[in-house]
């Protein structure tokens, strides 16, 4: 399983609000709706301040007075002041839902475009599960932020300074009272941010090593079931999730501590001032209906101030989100080198290697590398099989052709021109692959097989790669034919089928250059057979690479290359090479060793 490179641990310095700011690029579009819905909350939460007014005026008013209708007026207007604040929260959830879920799909549209252009060595160091809990679980929760805690940070602060306005302008001593806790919640506060910041990390982080886990176990339930390993995987499964269960805890037991602390020091304030409201009372310093309005705004501050517990953890989980949304777009693209003067040497035409090395960024420092010097030339139009034994650097080399991974050393040319200063999209529209393990996807058996070729193709080009790949027998029997949906990865299909459904889609767009590696390896000799004889049409047209592994194979080739301990061993037809080359003679001969 790939690792996750981005769960290393963060700078405790890391700041939530300059994270967060990030996020104003996709904001922005709808600020005007958001801020329309931020003022409307701030009105809303308002009117509850108002309400304790109107106590006042009746404890005051109609209550001392004996005034029945003053009394059913005052009720009246609390009814009112209630529905109002109640139609606006509407309102504002209305104002905001549907510009939030445009930036959260949009924000999900960047990861994904973004995942398609990032080269083949980011996706080999980092696991599936980690990216799919970026774009799935990690935007939810951006998108909550925007809709929830950024607007009621914003208007709970603006609420308790109007309340606090209020309070001191009721009676300042007891105004005086009620702010003696601040500063040590602010202390709190933030000691908690920086706490849970870390801990709200590692359980993202530990949701996608799960979501890993999942998928894994899905795309390889023939294997866990094959095998028995249900038991084993569950148990895994357990652990990981127990890990999360305990983070989960610690995220819990931390904001029940900083709920505890908000809730508990404001309302002993709150009884402070009640007791010192009271004495002012009988000591005819202060109205009844003041001590009641006072005490009733105090009340309404309770909820703006319990939620900023909540409202700062959720936006530190909003804030890590967005730091792993940012680590894949801020990961480097492939660099797309097209060089406007990318020259045409006039050197000889078809794939020529010069020196190419390469080593994958992952090796260990001592490891020598996969490829070391290799130099080699493929004629227009020859097909050349490379040999070597397992894991002497075959699908490497294949790999480099497209720029599927990037020469380390060295260059490579087609037709005489640097690969290196081609532009990726007309590099691949001259070389076209299929590889040892065929990937088909959730579409039709057509949409796979075209998806080869150019945006024009179309039935006729269809019909010819699936007869090179002797699949045109198979599909026809399908139920719809071509036009059948295959499983995801095509697992509805045999080996044998999917491997011949990725051939066509490797020749259906005739392409200057193919890479064939070891394409036939999962069908039976018969159809191998038959596969070859067409193949041999095919690669009459082109320039081909065939990776083989079997002599069958090696026989579609021209001319056979030995790749061994990273170089090109030797060149030559096959009965010269098996003359020549001992490992040669040795590879070919089927003895199954691993060797380099
Ligand atoms: N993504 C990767 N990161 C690091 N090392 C890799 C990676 N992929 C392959 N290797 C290593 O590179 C070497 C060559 O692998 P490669 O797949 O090219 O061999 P191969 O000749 O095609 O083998 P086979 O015949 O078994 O398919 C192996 O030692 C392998 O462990």
């Amino acid at each position: 399983m790939p690792v996750n490179p981005a769960s290393a641990p963060k700078s405790p310095e890391r700041s939530a609000v300059r994270v967060l700011l990030r996020l104003w690029p996709y904001v922005r579009p709808v600020r005007g709706r958001w801020l329309g819905a931020a003022v409307v909350a701030v009105v809303a939460s308002c009117l509850s301040l108002v309400i304790p007014l109107v106590l006042k005026w009746m404890v005051d008013g109609p209550v001392a007075e004996r005034d029945p209708g003053g009394v059913w007026r005052g009720a009246l207007y609390l009814l009112l002041l209630g529905v109002a604040e109640a139609l606006l929260f509407g309102f504002r959830r209305w104002l905001v839902a549907r510009p939030l879920s445009a930036v959260e799909a949009g924000m999900r549209a960047d990861l994904y475009r973004r995942l398609q252009r990032l080269p083949i060595a980011f996706h080999d160091r980092w696991a599936s599960g980690q990216l799919l809990s970026r774009g799935t679980t990690d935007l939810m929760l951006v998108r909550m932020f925007l809709a929830f805690p950024l607007t009621f940070l914003l208007v709970n602060g603006v609420t308790i300074l109007a309340g606090y306005v209020l309070l001191i302008a009721q009676d300042w001593s007891l105004g005086l009272v009620l702010l003696t806790p601040v500063l040590p919640l602010v202390i709190v506060c933030s000691m908690f941010e920086t706490r849970y910041g870390t801990v709200a990390r590692r359980a993202q982080d530990q949701v996608g090593d799960l979501t890993t886990v999942v998928e894994e176990s899905v795309l390889g339930i023939r294997i866990v079931k094959g095998f028995g390993r249900h038991r084993s995987q569950a148990e895994s499964f357990r652990a990981l999730s127990e890990r999360l269960r305990g983070t989960e805890l610690v995220k819990a037991r931390l904001l029940a501590m900083i709920w505890a602390v908000i809730t508990v020091v404001p309302e002993l304030a709150i009884g402070a001032a009640l007791v010192l409201g009271t004495v002012q009372v009988a000591d005819g310093d202060l109205s009844a209906g003041t001590l009641v309005a006072f005490l009733s705004t105090a009340l309404a501050l309770r909820w703006p101030v319990e939620s900023i517990g909540f409202l700062l953890a959720m936006s530190q989980e909003a804030a890590t989100a967005t730091e792993r949304y940012f680590e894949v777009m801020d990961a480097e693209e492939e660099p797309d080198t097209a060089s406007p003067t990318a020259s045409t040497e006039d050197g000889p035409g078809g794939v020529r290697f010069e020196g190419v090395t390469f080593r994958y960024p992952d090796a260990p420092d001592d490891a020598p590398p996969v490829l070391d010097g290799v130099d080699l030339h493929i004629r227009p139009g020859e097909t050349l099989a490379l040999v070597g034994g397992t894991g002497s650097g075959k699908t490497t080399l294949t790999a480099l052709v497209p720029r599927l991974h990037e020469a380390t050393g060295g260059r490579i040319l087609l037709d005489g021109e640097d690969i290196a200063l081609m532009e990726r999209a007309r590099l691949r529209t001259l070389v076209s692959m299929a590889f040892e393990e065929p990937t088909l996807f959730s579409a039709s058996v057509g949409e796979n097989v075209l998806m080869g070729a150019g945006e024009t193709a179309a039935e006729p080009e269809l019909e010819r790669a699936l007869g090179v790949a002797q699949a045109d027998g198979f599909v026809g029997r399908l139920p719809e034919g071509s036009a059948t949906q295959v499983g995801e990865q095509g697992l509805s299909l045999s080996g044998g089928q999917r491997q011949r459904l990725a051939l066509a889609r490797a020749v259906v767009g005739r392409p200057r250059f193919l890479i064939l590696d070891d394409p036939l390896s999962a069908l039976d000799v018969h159809t191998e057979a038959r596969v070859e004889a067409a193949l041999r049409e095919v690669l009459r047209e082109t320039t081909a690479l065939v990776v083989a592994h079997r002599p069958s194979t090696v026989m579609l080739a021209d001319r056979v290359a030995l790749l061994s301990r990273g170089r090109i061993a030797a060149v030559g037809t096959h009965q010269e090479l098996l003359r020549s080359s001992q490992e040669y003679a040795w590879l070919m001969s089927g003895e199954n060793q691993e060797k380099r």
